[in-house]
């Protein structure tokens, strides 16, 4: 892929060196915890420059130092960031760093060990949701069921514009995402090997919630 986004499909590899070089030192399983945080929360706040290219914006009326003027400026009440509990919280705090008036929710949802398949626990999501564009976080996603069973509750809740980004994909995450929910556009910073007999992706970078949080 060449520098920049590839958008030929509903599947953007944001592919920037600054990203990548990150995301390195993330897969590294000598990085500590407080680094893999701070990590996490750098690369967000690059991949959410992209995935917010197309914020609207609206006109202010300002004055400069020299005269007044008609500007613009994003509306954070435009926009709401939902982050997948627990890991998604990693990439949330990135995403605020970026559009701080940004309304947040939150989706609890963890993987049953034996089965893969989604828990949900937690549901707080902004009322007004179905006006706002609504950017899902989550680190990893893997075999996709997560991600399905997050943005399908959330459009039960009346989201309509909703992207998906994550860190690292599996390329079978990304196919039952997209045949889940074909509207919505994902976007990642890398798509990796594939997933391995305890659904964890490969080479990946082991479990993103325990090494965010310290909890392994
Ligand atoms: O695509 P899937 O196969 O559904 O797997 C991806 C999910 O697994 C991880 O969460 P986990 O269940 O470990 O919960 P946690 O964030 O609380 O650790 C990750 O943060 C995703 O939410
Ligand atoms: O590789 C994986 C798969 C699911 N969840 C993770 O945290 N990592
Ligand atoms: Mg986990």
């Amino acid at each position: 892929m060449s520098g920049g986004a590839d958008t030929t499909s509903s599947v953007t590899v944001i592919d920037h060196p600054l990203i990548e070089h990150k995301l390195t030192l993330l897969r590294m399983a000598t990085t500590p915890t407080g680094e893999f945080r701070r990590l996490t929360r750098e690369i967000s706040l690059l991949m959410g420059y992209e995935v917010l290219r197309d914020l609207p914006l609206q006109p202010v009326d300002i004055q400069t130092p020299l005269e007044p003027m008609t500007a613009r400026q994003v509306s954070g009440k435009k926009l709401c960031f939902i982050s997948i509990l627990r890991a998604g919280n990693g990439i949330l705090d990135g995403m605020i760093d970026l559009v701080p008036s940004a309304r947040i929710g939150h989706v609890g949802v963890y993987r049953d060990p034996a089965s893969h398949l989604p828990i949900e626990y937690y549901f707080k999501v902004p009322d007004d949701v179905a006006e706002r564009l609504t950017i899902v976080v989550d680190p990893m996603l893997a075999t996709g069921h997560s991600a399905v069973a997050a943005i399908t509750r959330l459009k039960r809740a009346g989201a309509r514009g909703v992207k998906y980004v994550c860190l690292i994909a599996a390329p079978e995450g990304v196919a039952v995402l997209r045949e889940a929910h074909p509207d919505v556009p994902i976007f990642t910073a890398a798509i990796d090997r594939a997933l391995d007999e305890n659904a964890y992706i490969r080479p990946g970078l082991g479990d993103a919630g325990d090494r965010l949080f310290g909890t392994k």
